[in-house]
């Protein structure tokens, strides 16, 4: 997970999505996130539990700063006691590596435990 959170975003020009079975070998490094398909759209997703709907905000704000700064942004749902986490690029209509990168650092954010 770590390695993942520490490569660098790369441009998606000119990139197709990755395939299922690349998505799904490549989240063997992102144990708690997992494939879904949303109107025919691969997206990786990780539901995050938090004791109230501050400290969940508090992440969601965390993640979207996290998004700012790369550019890439994720779906966020905020719920009181949970943030479910979606990444895709739009871009391509499906998961690029990018969004692989993304999860993995926002599992180190979670795993930091600064929001919580
Ligand atoms: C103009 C801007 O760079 C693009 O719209 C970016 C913004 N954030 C993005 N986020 C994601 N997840 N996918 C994209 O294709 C995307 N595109």
């Amino acid at each position: 997970m770590h390695d993942l959170a520490e490569r660098e975003l790369a441009s998606a020009d000119n990139a197709s999505a990755l395939v299922q079975e690349q998505i799904l070998a490549l989240l063997a490094a992102l144990p708690d996130w997992e494939l879904n398909c949303v109107e025919g759209i691969h997206r990786i997703e990780r539901v995050y539990p938090f004791a109230d709907f501050a400290s969940a905000l508090a992440f969601a704000n965390r993640v979207g700063a996290l998004a700012e700064e790369q550019d890439h942004h994720p779906a966020l749902l905020l719920e009181w006691g949970r943030v479910t986490t979606s990444w895709w690029s739009h871009s391509l209509g499906g998961v690029h590596m990018n969004d692989l990168i993304m999860a993995a650092r926002t599992e180190r954010l979670f795993q930091s435990g600064e929001s919580r």
